[in-house]
């Protein structure tokens, strides 16, 4: 049978079919990354840069239906960033992760402004000696410092590779985590070495409220909802500081910001270690459980009206009738309408070129809005499911494992950002369909 190469070249999904050689059993995702000098969050100017999507993926789709597709190895040094809001319990968790048993030796990178007490303020760090701790308290590493943030992780690889296992890096309580994320696409010198494992946000289960309400200056983002928009898990903390009630309502919020996380609630940080580390939150061979989960979590709403108190969520609207699937729906949380979740479901095949072109359109033309998305999709003339992540205009797909014989081709994809409109993304991933 032909053998399918898929290359990405300007836009995004530029897919071309063509015939290739014998079987490569590996994968190479590709990705997109643009330059330091364009990632300034607030302003339009990294917004449409000219994109180039450099390695193509390449697959056969072949007589070798019981190939297993296998990403390469990715052996770089995970990080994580933990984010939330002022006092929201950051470096509590932080400590709790230092004490705890975990057999990793971490790295960590903490943000503070002004002069800080470190032995103060990490705790643990002296008792169970982190590997390294290095602190940046000359400004904010969404802004100023990201320089620094650049160096001290490529210092951290050159100088001390070997002797830690992870980076956690802990950001002020003010800092938008986009541009701390596109940082690790942004350089070779971190991308090379370095992998994002995941955003970990922390909510005041107290005081959450106030600032998610807080009306910002036109212009101006409200990094509250910024932190938890970007978050692949979500710890509401300091529960033991109000009631039951508060805490779904405060949930409910949440969800409508970012469905695609996971979220627990908590007194002092105390979380297992691995709901934050090694999470994978940006691994292209982890795309299928964050996009599922998203839909089961709604499908498991919608249907049975039972609320897991981890994955906790309540009314939104529905577009598909009580008890019954349509294979095409998609979920509008409107309730905030600045930064909320869209979700869209769809059986079918699409079109390589409608395909490339709506999402090519829509990248270039709301990147700056689009702050997180993930995706699987069935393409036309591929034998593999397609996967895909993004953060605003870095774009990561490869193909993934084969379809089998009898699988529907079920594409879902997710979208966190803001303004966004449910009807119109459904409706133009459905004129993709053949
Ligand atoms: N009651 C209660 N207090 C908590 C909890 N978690 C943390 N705290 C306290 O809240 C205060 C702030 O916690 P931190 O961990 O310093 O919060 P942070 O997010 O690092 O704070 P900033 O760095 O100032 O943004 C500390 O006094 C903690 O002991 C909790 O679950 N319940």
């Amino acid at each position: 049978m032909a053998s399918l190469s898929m290359e990405i070249a300007t836009t995004v999904l530029s897919f071309t079919c063509r015939q290739q050689p014998k079987i490569p059993t590996t994968l190479v995702p590709f990705f997109y990354k643009p330059k330091i000098g364009n990632l300034s969050y607030k302003t339009a100017s990294y917004a449409k840069p000219m994109r180039r999507f450099s390695v193509a993926a390449r697959r056969t789709a072949s007589d070798d239906i019981d190939v297993e597709t296998k990403f390469l190895a990715d052996n770089r040094i995970p990080a994580t960033i933990i984010t939330g809001f002022l006092g929201s319990g950051k470096t509590t968790l932080l400590n709790h992760i230092l004490t705890a048993d975990h057999g990793k030796r971490i790295a960590v990178i903490e943000n503070e402004y002004g002069e800080v007490d470190i032995d103060g303020s990490l705790v643990a760090a002296k008792t169970t000696g982190a590997e390294d701790i290095i602190m940046l308290n000359n400004g904010c590493l969404c802004c100023t410092v990201r320089g620094d943030l650049v160096r001290m992780i490529s210092e951290l690889v050159t100088k001390k590779k070997g002797k830690f296992d992870h980076i956690v890096i802990e950001t002020t309580g003010l800092a938008n985590p986009a541009p701390i994320i596109q940082t690790f696409y942004a350089e070779d010198s971190i991308f090379n070495d370095v992998k994002l494992d995941g955003v970990v946000t922390l909510v005041d289960a107290k005081h959450a409220g106030f600032h998610l309400d807080e009306v910002k200056p036109k212009g101006v983002v409200n990094e509250a909802i910024e932190q938890i928009a970007y978050a692949d898990r979500i710890i509401v903390n300091k529960t033991d500081l109000v009631s039951e009630p508060q805490v779904a309502s405060l949930v409910e919020r949440i969800k409508n910001i970012n469905r695609m996380a996971y979220l627990k609630h908590t007194e002092f940080g105390k979380v297992n270690l691995d709901y934050v580390l090694g999470i994978g939150g940006f691994d292209l061979e982890r795309i299928e459980s964050s996009v599922s989960a998203e839909v089961e979590k709604e499908d498991h709403h919608d249907h049975n009206h039972d609320h897991d108190h981890d994955h906790d969520h309540h009314g939104h609207e529905h577009d598909h009738k009580d008890g019954q699937h349509d294979n095409h729906h998609s979920h509008d949380h409107t309730h905030d309408p600045g930064v909320s979740s869209v979700s869209v479901v769809c059986e079918g095949s699409l079109d390589l070129e409608k395909a490339n072109m709506w999402l090519g359109t829509l990248l270039l033309e709301r990147s700056e809005d689009i702050y997180r998305m993930k995706g699987l999709l069935s393409v036309e003339g591929m034998n593999e499911r397609f996967v895909f992540q993004g953060v605003h205009d870095i774009f990561q797909g490869s193909p993934d494992r084969l379809w089998g014989p009898d699988e529907p081709r079920m594409n879902k994809i997710v979208f966190i950002g803001k303004n966004l409109d449910a009807q119109e993304l459904e409706k133009g991933f459905k004129s993709c369909l053949l």
